[in-house]
């Protein structure tokens, strides 16, 4: 009897939010909690300048590297020796990313058992509030239609104000990410980068929707924190944001979701956030 007790009691647990008349009587409480959270979560943990300035720092040097002198189809292929003398992995990308930032990230089997693939450091060292990885992906207004696209999709990421990013790199939801992006060109200009949606994305940060949720046994090392897109940001550094409006609105800043470190963290260690923590 007691077994059939608990087994209620854990039943009733996960349903009661589900449950209205539960909802409703307990509604003040929830919005009280809602709103804390949100206030909280309005600290940033780092200036909307700093992940600026990484961002800047990264895809300058991509933008050296990918220059007509170096953009050889070797180079791209086989890994040359970098400004340190070693041999990275991951062609050109990965060679700006440990030149300017330090450190370099890319996906792995994770160490969890049955959690897929995740995201490890593979070289160098990222410091105690870095910009480590994009949450790449379409970016969808609370409005906007998404039913389609969401269905048996585990990508999408909801920020405090509703805004969807939906960071699935297969199906109809590749398909909506190219369409927007070809959509947006300004000219020559690209004004987001498509390559995420491919095994090599050449802005290599942009792979922070394969960070798998933390648990007790492997806490949190980063957190998603919002980024819009300032005014300032120079046209030819867009074509390697991994992110698009699925409307055409040029009134709104593009919303980028970035990862910061919360610890210093070193090469081998595989990254981990809170699914259900973001900061604006
Ligand atoms: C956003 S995806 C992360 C990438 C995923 N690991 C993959 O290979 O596609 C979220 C999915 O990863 C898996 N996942 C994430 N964190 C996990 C964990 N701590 N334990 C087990 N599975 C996890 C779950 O299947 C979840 O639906």
């Amino acid at each position: 009897r007691w077994f059939r007790l608990i087994r209620l009691q854990k039943s009733w647990k996960s349903y009661k939010h589900r449950f209205v008349p539960w909802v409703v009587f307990n509604l003040s409480k929830n919005e009280k909690t809602l709103r804390q959270v949100t206030e909280r979560s309005k600290d940033k943990l780092i200036p909307d300048e700093r992940v600026s300035e990484s961002l800047f720092k990264l895809f300058g040097t991509l933008l050296e590297k990918k220059s007509p002198v170096c953009l050889d189809h070797a180079a791209l292929v086989h890994p040359t020796p970098c400004s340190t003398g070693e041999e990275v992995d991951g062609g050109y990308p990965a060679r700006a990313m440990l030149q300017s930032l330090g450190f370099c990230i890319d996906r792995k089997p994770s160490t969890l058992p049955l959690a897929g693939t995740g995201v490890f450091v593979t070289r160098g060292f990222i410091p105690k509030g870095a910009t480590c990885a994009m949450y790449p992906g379409t970016i969808y207004q609370p409005y906007e239609p998404i039913l389609l696209q969401s269905l048996r999709n585990p990508f999408i990421f909801r920020c405090i104000d509703g805004v969807l990013v939906d960071g699935f790199d297969k199906g109809i939801s590749k398909l909506v990410f190219r369409s927007c992006s070809g959509r947006d060109r300004i000219g020559p200009y690209e004004t987001s980068d498509t390559s995420w949606l491919t095994r090599s994305p050449q802005n290599p940060l942009a792979v922070g929707q394969y960070i798998n949720n933390c648990s007790n046994e492997k806490p949190a090392n980063v957190c998603y924190q919002e980024y819009d897109v300032p005014d300032c940001f120079p046209i030819e550094f867009l074509q390697f944001l991994p992110n698009v409006n699925y409307s055409h609105d040029t009134k709104r800043p593009l919303r980028c979701v970035v990862l910061v470190s919360l610890r210093d963290i070193t090469a081998g260690e595989e990254l981990f956030s809170n699914y259900y923590t973001i900061v604006h």
